[in-house]
């Protein structure tokens, strides 16, 4: 299958007299598969995003947004296909109330004003925030916020939906419901992208992962791949294994089969030495 984005060669530097934030980065995303984009601070991932959502455009090299090569005559198109969640909620939010602010993104995209409502009543219903519908999303709490900026994307109804670190600040419960978003998302047939440092998330979540350090790609392959066969990158781009390859690198022997990754692989592994055992632990 065509990959939904293609970066080629790409390079893109804010000030002359420093290094260049990409630096001739190659890799491509798979479409509607779950893509984790992780790297150090400063790695370069959230001016990666802001190429796939044509906010910048790129000094030489080329992106490809499925099958075409993104230039100045398309570029502005992008924002309708892509829909970015940033970091900060602040950075996104500009109506007096969350109902507006949701409905912003699809009037601007030129639906009608009932349709557009339609969608942010929709899309409010499915983080479970109808009952935020008529506050100042200002005085909203950080967590409250996200949830804000993420409905306002889906209401948007974008094919490819990027989240720059979505579960920072959450709760556990917040967390868990991005995820079920994300999930979501991805059932509709979206492509999600997720930019972040949190390896659990890429253990649990992710189809595929691309490290980037100092705007060039140390690696484009599956999570499992990277930790359990090139852990050496994560080393090389400031990252740490997930807990689980934690406990388990160094006592596992390779005769015993693939590596526990997830949560649920690791307890299904304990759960058979401990039956295999009479004692208990
Ligand atoms: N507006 C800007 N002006 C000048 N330099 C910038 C600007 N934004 C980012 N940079 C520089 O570009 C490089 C890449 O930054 P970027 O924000 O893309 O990294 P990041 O991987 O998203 O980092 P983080 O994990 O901290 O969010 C860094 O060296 C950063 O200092």
């Amino acid at each position: 299958m065509e990959p939904v984005f293609v970066f080629k060669h790409v390079r893109y530097q804010y000030n002359k007299d420093r290094a260049a934030a990409l630096n001739g980065i190659d890799f491509e995303i798979p479409l509607r598969k779950k893509t984790a984009i992780v790297g150090p601070n400063g790695a370069g991932k959230s001016t990666l995003i802001f190429h796939m959502n044509g906010l910048y455009s790129c000094a030489s090299g080329e992106v490809w947004f499925k099958g075409e090569q993104v230039s100045k005559a398309n570029q502005s198109d992008l924002v309708r296909h892509v829909g970015v969640v940033f970091q900060d909620p602040d950075d996104q939010i500009i109506s007096m109330t969350v109902r507006d602010d949701i409905a912003f993104g699809p009037t601007q995209l030129g639906l009608p004003a009932g349709e557009a409502f339609r969608k942010a009543d929709e899309s409010m219903e499915l983080l479970h925030i109808s009952h935020l519908a008529k506050l100042n999303p200002h005085e909203l709490s950080f967590g409250q916020k996200k949830q804000v900026a993420i409905a306002g994307i889906v209401a948007m109804d974008p094919d490819v939906v990027i989240l720059d670190e979505p579960m920072a600040f959450l709760d556990p419960a917040g967390q868990k419901r991005v995820q079920e978003i994300m999930n979501l998302l991805m059932a509709k047939g979206k492509t999600v992208i997720v930019a972040t440092h949190n390896m659990q998330l890429v253990a649990e979540w992710a189809d595929h992962v691309v490290v980037v350090k100092d705007g060039q790609c140390l690696g484009s392959l599956t999570p499992r791949e990277l930790f359990c066969q090139h852990p050496h990158l994560l080393k090389e781009a400031h990252l740490e294994l997930p807990l689980v390859l934690q406990l388990f690198s160094g006592l596992w022997e390779e005769q015993s089969g693939p590596m526990p990754v997830t949560m649920e692989e690791a307890r299904a592994v304990l759960s058979r030495l401990l039956t295999n055992k009479t004692g208990t632990l």
